[in-house]
C-alpha cells in the first residue's frame, strides 16, 4: 500500500514537472521572443505577482520602457506598451476586452458593477444603462450634496483651528490630507477609495473602529491579485462553485459606509460603481470616499514636488476665501469653476497633474482569442497587453519637458507663453474607447469643488521629512497612505 502512495506521488510530481517544463518551453519559444525584455520574464510571473502586491509594479515598468523601450514582455504572456499610436488601436480601434483581475475587484460574481465586468455584452448593456446618469447636466444637479460634503470637511477644519486661533493662523494646522480626502464622502469612487474609512469620516464625530483601516489597506492587494479569484477558479474547475468573499474587514468597512443613520441602504456590492443611479441630491447617502483622484489631480498641486512657479501662479490666480459660512464665503460650486475665469489656472493644474501621476500607471487588456498585431510583433490569443499610461504621459517625444509640471501646456495658445501644446493622442487619464471612465464628468466636479475650496482658503504647505514614494493599488497612491500638510488660513479669522 505505501509503496502505491509513493508511486502515485512519484508520477504525480514527474507530471506537474513535466508540464511545467512544458509550459516554459512554449513561453519561451513563443512568438512573443522577439519582444525585448528581461531575460527571466518568458519564465515566471513571480515577480510580477509580487510587485503588484507590493504596489511596485509600475517602478518595473517605468524601468523596463526605459531599458527596452516602448513595448516590453515582462512576463510570459504578458507585455506593457507605451507607444501612442498602438495604445490607440488597443483601446479605441480593436477595443480589446479587460483582463480578468477587474473581475475580481468585485464582491459578488454575479453583480460585478461595470469596473468588474469583463464580458462584452453585458458590460456594453450595463454602461448604456448607467450613463444617464453620468451627464455634465446630471451631475450639476448634484451640487447640493457635493455642497455639504465639501462644507463638512471645512467645518472639520475650522473645528481645529477654533481650539486656538491665533496659533493657527501663525503657524497653520497640520492635517492628513490624503486621509481627510479618502473620507470625502463624494462618490464610489475606484479601488481602495470603495473600502476606506466610511462615509462621512470628515464629520468628527464618527469613527471607525481602531485598526480596521489598517488591515483593510494591507487586505485589498492580497484579495485582488493573489486570492480570490485563483482559489474560485480551481474549484470552479473541479466542478465545485464555492462561494468567495472578501476579507471580513473589508466586508466590515463595506457595510459601515451603508450605515442606516446615514439613511443609506444596504445597496448591491461589487465594486460599487452600479449605486450610481441611487445618487441624488436628496440627501441619500451613496456611500464610499474620493481619495485618490483628488489628490492627484487637485489637491496635490500646491505640494508633492510641484514645480515652485506654477504653485505660486495658482494661489495667486485664487482669490483667498474666509473658510467659514458665517463669514460670508459660498462654497465655490463645480460649474463656477468650469466656467469662471477665475479657475482657468486651476483647470490647467488639474489637466498637468493627470499627466503626470495618472490614477492608474497601467491598466491591462487581453488579446481574447484572437490573434493580433503590434507595433511589428505578432501577439498571439490569450496575451495580456497592459496599456503603459504613467510612461505614455511622461514620453519627451510626446510632451517635450515631460517631467516638467507646466500647465502652461492646457491654456488657449495666447496665454500658453513659450509651452508645447498637449497632444492629446498621447493622454489617456481616463483610458479611452468603450472601457473609459464612466465617472469623468463626476470626477471632474469632485476635483474642481475640492481643489477650489481648499486652495482658495488654505496655503498649503507639504510637511517636511514624510518619505514621499508611491505604491499603486488600483490606484497611484502615496506609499504610507498618508500625506501630512500644514494648512494656514489665506484669511485671517
Ligand atoms: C480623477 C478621477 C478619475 C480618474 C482619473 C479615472 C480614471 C479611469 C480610468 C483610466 C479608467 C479606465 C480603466 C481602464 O483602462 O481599464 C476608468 C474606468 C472607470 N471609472 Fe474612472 N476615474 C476617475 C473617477 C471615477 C469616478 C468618480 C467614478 C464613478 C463615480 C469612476 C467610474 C469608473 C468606472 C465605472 C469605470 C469602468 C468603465 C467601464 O468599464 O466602462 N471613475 N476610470
Amino acid at each position: 500500500m505505501v509503496a502505491l502512495y509513493i508511486a502515485v506521488i512519484y508520477l504525480t510530481v514527474i507530471f506537474l514537472t513535466g508540464r511545467l517544463l512544458q509550459q516554459k518551453v512554449k513561453a519561451v519559444k513563443s512568438s512573443l521572443s522577439r519582444i525585448p525584455g528581461p531575460w527571466y520574464g518568458p519564465l515566471t510571473t513571480l515577480h510580477l505577482r509580487w510587485l503588484f502586491s507590493t504596489g511596485e509594479i509600475w517602478k518595473l515598468v517605468e524601468r523596463s520602457h526605459a531599458k527596452y523601450g516602448p513595448i516590453v514582455r515582462l512576463g510570459p504572456r504578458q507585455v506593457w506598451i507605451s507607444d501612442k499610436a498602438a495604445l490607440k488601436k488597443i483601446l479605441v480601434k480593436n477595443d480589446l476586452p479587460k483582463v480578468a483581475m477587474y473581475a475580481e475587484i468585485s464582491r459578488d460574481k454575479f453583480s460585478p458593477g461595470l469596473f468588474g465586468e469583463i464580458r462584452h455584452d453585458p458590460h456594453k448593456r450595463l454602461k448604456r444603462f448607467l450613463s444617464p446618469a453620468f451627464t455634465v447636466a446630471y451631475i450639476d444637479n448634484l451640487e447640493t450634496y457635493f455642497k455639504t460634503t465639501v462644507r463638512d470637511l471645512l467645518d472639520k477644519y475650522q473645528s481645529t483651528i477654533a481650539e486656538d486661533p491665533l496659533a493657527a493662523t501663525k503657524n497653520g494646522i497640520t492635517v492628513d490630507l490624503m486621509d481627510d480626502l479618502h473620507n470625502v464622502a463624494l462618490d464610489i469612487s475606484m479601488g481602495e477609495c470603495s473600502f476606506g474609512k466610511g462615509f462621512g469620516q470628515t464629520n468628527p464625530n464618527t469613527l471607525i473602529e481602531d485598526g480596521v483601516d489598517e488591515k483593510v489597506w494591507k487586505q485589498i492587494p492580497r484579495s485582488i491579485f493573489d486570492g480570490l479569484s485563483k482559489r474560485y477558479q480551481l474549484l470552479r474547475k473541479i466542478g465545485l462553485d464555492i462561494q468567495f468573499d472578501w476579507p471580513a474587514e473589508m466586508i466590515t468597512v463595506s457595510h459601515r459606509r451603508r450605515a442606516p443613520d446615514r439613511g443609506g441602504q444596504e445597496a448591491r456590492h461589487g465594486d460599487g460603481h452600479d449605486d450610481a443611479r441611487h445618487r441624488g441630491p436628496d440627501g441619500r447617502d451613496p456611500a464610499g470616499g474620493i481619495g485618490d483622484d483628488l489628490w492627484h489631480a487637485g489637491v496635490s498641486v500646491p505640494g508633492a514636488g510641484a514645480d515652485p512657479a506654477a504653485r505660486a501662479k495658482l494661489m495667486e490666480s485664487l482669490r483667498p476665501k474666509p473658510f467659514s459660512d458665517q463669514d460670508g464665503s459660498e462654497i465655490v460650486s463645480s460649474k463656477t469653476v468650469r466656467t469662471d475665469p477665475e479657475y482657468e489656472y486651476l483647470e490647467a493644474c488639474i489637466k498637468e497633474n493627470l499627466r503626470l501621476h495618472p490614477i492608474a500607471s497601467e491598466m491591462g487588456r487581453r488579446t481574447g482569442n484572437q490573434w493580433i498585431e503590434l507595433m511589428g510583433y505578432n501577439l498571439p490569443p490569450h496575451t495580456v497587453v497592459s496599456a503603459s499610461y504613467r510612461d505614455l504621459h511622461r514620453n519627451e517625444k510626446y510632451w517635450p519637458q515631460a517631467e516638467r509640471f507646466w500647465p502652461e501646456r492646457w491654456l488657449p495658445e495666447e496665454k500658453r507663453d513659450g509651452a508645447p501644446a498637449p497632444d492629446m493622442d498621447a493622454y489617456y487619464p481616463f483610458s479611452g474607447g468603450n472601457h473609459s471612465c464612466i465617472g469623468i464628468n463626476f470626477a471632474w466636479a469632485e476635483m474642481r469643488m475640492v481643489a477650489a475650496n481648499i486652495l482658495s482658503r488654505f496655503d498649503i504647505v507639504e510637511v517636511p521629512g514624510q518619505d514621499i514614494d508611491f505604491r499603486q493599488y488600483i490606484t497611484m497612491q502615496f506609499a504610507t497612505g498618508h500625506w501630512k500638510v500644514t494648512l494656514k488660513p489665506r484669511v485671517h479669522q
